[in-house]
């Protein structure tokens, strides 16, 4: 294979060729899943090779991906360097932990952030102080992330960012206020967000499980898309002086670039000096006891305003635009373009030059002390698997949470179910879509029995809702103090958010576990809190749902229904009476519930949010399911000419 074509292909393609240089390189792996999945419907996961023996006190590290879409590059990297250095011998006190795409999320969805909008390299700040304000960022805002692609507001957009350029002397002078990373909008550029991401907890906890006994250590975070093009750059990103830049210094000589971090800090690297939050810090502050040299290896592409155009574009196609059209695909192209060039002597160049950068720092390492003998590397263990608490999968050999089994459901002559069955596992998310009418709010609220069906089987979490027969051989509950029990342990988020108008957030939080759970009310109140603070709406407590905006409403009516410790939850077109620059900060919510690991079934007519989220989908027409399957088969290899119709009308 040559070494650029080791830049191609998918997600799965670039797993599949790491874990096979890594298991021939004789590294024990293991893989972190990560709890959403891939647009193949694949399963994501970060995955470690670890090769030496586990007490090693020396430690090179190799990071690929921290910025999903630049993967490839830094997957590259690492393959190639396992693969040329097989056999592998190592002395008895130097190891190599390579971590293969710590935002496997955003590698295969083609996206620089993670799934919550997040630039990891922006995220890995103190949580306990709070995160930084950028007000600088704050006024450019409306200039960088519009709605429409075009018209007025774009326009707008572009004469704000036309005249701010005119302001600050340039795009030169814009980057470091846009690319300092921000923490305020979530749907805006460099996002460091509102707390640990995924990536970042799973990368904390990858080096406190194999990096916690080295007191030297040598990482290396890779990058593209800043700088020259195809000029790879080795830097050193830190807050302030410490000893691992004087090793990196004697190490490499004026190869390289120490890059200092702060408020008005400046750097001709093509990165963001005034950023906070990077891996280099994580790193640093995982491993106190070590002496760490964070690298960084950024190879350039095309020019700064290019990629943050790229960057800018994509960013609306996810909040706004869809990707599976002509226009969302133009978009993804510019994006890859803009990280990973379709260019055959780029790909050579960087990869060369960051084998040589490695060789030279492992080289150095194995030296610090005096070197050891080098020795075959034993033989690994077999493939182990993390299962985070946060990302089990959900629940093969466990009780269904939910199943139905041939529901009807007529309003008068109308017939509106027409025998759906479902069966929902511990922590899957299914989605429903359909054309208006064709039944799907029905089925849900059929669920709980808020409208009672005229047949079929509901079985929540093992237990059977009794129904019996009336007279008119209709079906009702046979046993109503069943029906409440059931109902407490089913969550429902309605469309219209259904909040008590006349009692404040906190009040209509701990309503039923109050009088339904017979919480204590303290109890009651700190779980309020706290699940007010997941849904980013801490500050609110004491105002009255009529004070919130819709989308906070529905955060509020979100944090309600978690109050009650929901086996099930049921969401009923839960941002479609949203204002669209609203429905974000729902659908983040949302997807933080799939990511922990909840089970829910979601009505609703965002697609591409169906697809990233669900496990399952289910078409529905006319009462009954007329398509079923994984997110992938559903939306790219549709069955059934109705939901080929479907699908070309609402994509
Ligand atoms: N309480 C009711 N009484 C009479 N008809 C009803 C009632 N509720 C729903 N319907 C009818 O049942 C059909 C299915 O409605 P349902 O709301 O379940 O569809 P849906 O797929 O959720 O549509 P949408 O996407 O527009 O919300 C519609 O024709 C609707 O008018």
């Amino acid at each position: 294979m040559s070494p650029s074509a080791l830049f191609s292909g998918d997600f799965s393609d670039l797993r599949s060729r790491f874990l096979a240089a890594a298991s021939q390189a004789g590294a024990s792996l293991v893989a972190y899943p990560h709890p959403l999945h891939g647009p193949n419907g694949e399963q994501l996961s970060t995955d470690i090779a670890y090769l030496g023996r586990p007490d090693a006190a020396k430690l090179m590290v190799l990071i690929s991906g921290t910025h999903g879409v630049e993967g490839p590059f830094g997957s590259a990297c690492q393959t190639a360097w396992l693969s040329q250095n097989a056999p592998w011998q190592l002395p008895d006190d130097t190891a190599v932990l390579a971590i293969h795409l710590i935002n496997p999320w955003g590698t295969a969805w083609s996206r620089r952030v993670n799934e919550d909008n997040v630039d990891l390299n922006r995220n890995f700040i103190d949580w306990q102080k709070g995160p930084p304000r950028n007000e600088r960022y704050a006024t450019l805002h409306d200039a960088v992330v519009w709605r429409a692609w075009e018209g007025p507001e774009r326009e707008r957009a572009a004469e704000a960012y036309d005249a701010a350029k005119r302001r600050f002397g340039g795009y030169a002078g814009l980057a470091p206020m846009i690319e300092a990373g921000q923490y305020a909008f979530s749907d805006g550029l460099y996002y460091g967000g509102d707390g640990p991401v995924w990536s970042n907890r799973t990368l904390i906890e990858i080096l406190s499980t194999f990096a916690r006994q080295a007191s030297e250590v040598v990482v290396f975070d890779l990058h593209t898309g800043a700088g020259p093009y195809g000029y790879p750059a080795l830097l050193s990103v830190a807050e302030g002086e410490h000893a691992g830049l004087d090793w990196g210094r004697h190490i490499f000589g004026p190869a390289l670039s120490v890059v200092l971090t702060g408020t008005d800090a400046t750097t001709d690297t093509g990165i963001a000096a005034t950023a906070t939050g990077y891996v280099s810090a994580a790193v640093r502050k995982a491993l106190p006891k070590a002496r760490v040299l964070p690298l960084v290896v950024e190879c350039g592409t095309l020019n700064g305003e290019t990629v943050i155009e790229a960057v800018q574009a994509d960013n609306w196609l996810h909040l706004y635009g869809k990707v599976d059209t002509p226009l969302g695909e133009r978009i993804k192209k510019a994006l890859r373009a803009a990280f990973i060039p379709e260019d055959e002597d780029w790909r050579n160049t960087c990869l060369a030059t960051a084998l040589r950068h490695f060789d030279r720092a492992f080289a150095d390492l194995k030296a610090v002390g005096g070197a050891s003998a080098e020795k075959p590397v034993p033989a690994a263990a077999p493939v182990a698997v993390i299962a985070h608490a946060e990302t089990v999968h959900p629940g093969a050999g466990e009780r269904p949470a939910l199943e139905v089994h041939d529901l009807h459901k007529r309003f008068g002559q109308l017939s509106v179910l027409n025998g759906v069955s479902l069966t929902a596992q511990p922590g899957e998310v299914v989605s429903m879509i359909g054309s208006s009418g064709s039944g799907k709010s029905t089925f849900l609220r059929c669920i709980n029995l808020l409208e009672q069906p005229h047949d079929g089987r509901v079985v929540i979490d093992g237990e059977e809702i009794r129904m019996k027969k009336t007279p008119d051989g209709n079906a009702v509950p046979a046993d109503m103090r069943q029906v409440e029990r059931i109902r407490s342990r089913v969550g429902m988020v309605f469309q219209n958010f259904n909040l008590w108008p006349h009692m404040t957030v906190l009040e209509n939080i701990i309503e039923a576990p109050l009088h339904v759970l017979k919480e204590e009310r303290q109890a009651a109140v700190d779980h309020a809190h706290a699940l007010l603070k997941k849904v980013g709406l801490s500050e609110k407590h004491a105002q009255y749902p009529g004070q919130l905006s819709g989308g906070q409403q529905q955060r509020a009516a979100i944090a309600r229904t978690l109050a009650m410790r929901p086996k099930l939850i049921l969401l009923d077109e839960p941002t479609s009476a949203l204002d669209p620059e609203l429905v974000g900060e729902v659908l983040r919510v949302i997807r933080q519930l799939a990511e922990e690991g909840n089970t829910m079934i979601l009505v609703t007519h965002e697609m591409q949010f169906a697809r990233e989220v669900s496990h399952k989908i289910l078409f529905l027409h006319q009462g009954k399911v007329e398509e079923e399957g994984a997110p992938a088969d559903v939306f790219t290899n549709p069955r059934s000419e109705r939901m080929r119709q479907f699908l070309a009308r609402t994509l």
